[in-house]
């Protein structure tokens, strides 16, 4: 199970200002439990846990087999909630380099026309064998009319009909909501595949429903064991959530303290795209009417040697929360060399693990001594199972410390505001 270690950070707080909020934290676990709190009806994430469907898991997982075998390029196409959760756990579990499934590619993430005109000239491209590629497209979109997703899923539709005629329908499968939206008109007239988002389950709740299952299955990962690590820490935190509550109320005195930034760091790049789901996560939950703690991402060691003077020695408005996977997960050792030009023997017979532990360790030692509360959230190892258990982990705690702030976790009304400027500047 996931460790959660907030000993450092508990220092800066006093006695006082922390039963405070742990009271806050105890209510809000209540309103999650009993469905009493504000946007109650956006609770779906928990009761897939409670009540897994054994027959959709299967479903999918079969897909993604399908898709493994007859595809060259998997694209998935969302943005927010419809893309970060699959590529936190795509990234985590797939090998850095070359890959025995399809190239998994993203798109409609953004607007920016370079990325998308280089991966459609990409996909044209034939094979080494002068064969055409074999593309499969995965549109995800919840309200079925984001508009950058719709603007890529445009080109890439284009594209596919050109590409594979009338066979193009084969190549695209879509994950929307069960009625509403462009996207289920389309579905409609073209007869695509379709996966549905519970109505109840917001977007960046979303990765353990199709929206990030699909993807994860094509990029060959074990969805059930993935599932139900989730599973596994649902149950777990129901009995006791000692340590969640704990997080959440360490969190929201911090808040009360003044801090206004959370770094989620962590020494392993595997982990950087999940920072990047929870950064979404806990953002567009908390930041509202005011409040909140703005989550931003870092991975270490490289980003000390670029935000570690700030962290250590600028304006005192950070904690951090470090992401730590405790079993090693590559064997890559230093070995000793003749004549030790390079001076590094001293580090001879020592792993890579060892020494990125070492840097860890120096860091919590000195960013702590420079003002900085830090929480330490461990996985025992990297695999399906934990990555279950962190990702339902971190949704909990999102719900409990969000409503510690007597905020509704559920809803970004915030959002809306650039899109309404943006699209009166476009005309729509
Ligand atoms: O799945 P959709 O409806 O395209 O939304 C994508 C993302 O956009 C947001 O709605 C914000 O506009 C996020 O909450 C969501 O994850």
């Amino acid at each position: 199970m996931i460790n959660c270690d907030i000993s450092i950070a508990r220092k800066f707080i006093q006695d006082d200002e922390y039963l405070k909020a742990r009271k806050k934290a105890d209510t809000a676990l209540d309103h999650l439990k009993n469905k009493t709190g504000p946007g109650s009806e956006w609770l779906g994430w928990r009761d897939l846990l409670a009540d897994p469907n054994d027959a959709e898991l299967e479903k999918i997982g079969s897909l993604g087999e399908e898709i493994r075998a007859k595809a060259d390029v998997f694209i998935v196409c969302g943005i927010g909630g419809s893309y970060l959760g699959a590529k936190a756990v795509i990234d985590a579990l797939s090998p850095h380099f070359g890959s025995n499934g399809p190239e998994i590619l993203y798109a409609g993430h953004h607007i920016g026309g370079k990325y998308l005109e280089q991966l459609l000239n990409y996909l044209k491209q034939p094979k080494e064998n002068g064969e055409p590629k074999r593309i499969y497209v995965n549109v995800i979109s919840k309200s079925g009319s984001t508009l950058e997703t719709a603007l890529a899923f445009r080109m890439l539709r284009e594209l596919l009909e050109e590409m594979y005629g009338e066979g193009a329908s084969e190549h695209i499968i879509c994950t929307t909501s069960k009625e509403g939206g462009l996207l289920n008109k389309l579905i409609e007239q073209k007869g695509y595949r379709k996966f549905i988002i519970p109505d109840n389950v917001g977007g960046r709740y979303s990765v353990l429903t199709p929206v990030g299952l699909l993807p994860i299955a094509v990029a060959g990962i074990d969805i059930r064991t993935l599932f139900y690590g989730a599973v596994s820490a649902y149950n777990s935190y129901e009995e006791n959530a000692e340590d969640l509550l704990e997080y959440a109320a360490l969190r929201n005195a911090i808040h009360e303290s003044g801090k206004t930034i959370d770094v989620f760091a962590t020494f392993e790049p595997e982990l950087t795209s999940l920072g990047g789901w929870i950064q979404q996560l806990l953002g567009e939950s908390e930041g509202k009417e005011g409040k909140g703690i703005f989550p931003t991402v870092a991975t270490f060691s490289t980003d000390l040697h670029s935000i570690g003077q700030f962290i250590q020695q600028g304006k005192r408005s950070l904690m951090e929360t470090f992401i730590i996977v405790e079993k090693p997960f590559s064997k890559l050792q230093v070995n000793k060399l003749e004549g030790n030009d390079d001076e590094l023997n001293y580090l001879a017979g020592k792993s890579f693990h060892e020494i990125n532990t070492k840097a860890r360790e120096g860091t919590t030692e000195a960013h702590s001594e420079g003002d900085v509360p830090i929480v330490r959230v461990s996985l025992p190892a990297l695999n399906e199972e934990n990555i279950g258990q962190l990702i339902y982990f971190f949704e909990l705690l999102t719900g409990i410390f969000v409503y510690s702030l007597e905020v509704n976790p559920f809803n970004q009304p915030g959002v809306e505001d650039y899109k309404k400027a943006m699209y009166r500047l476009l005309g729509k």
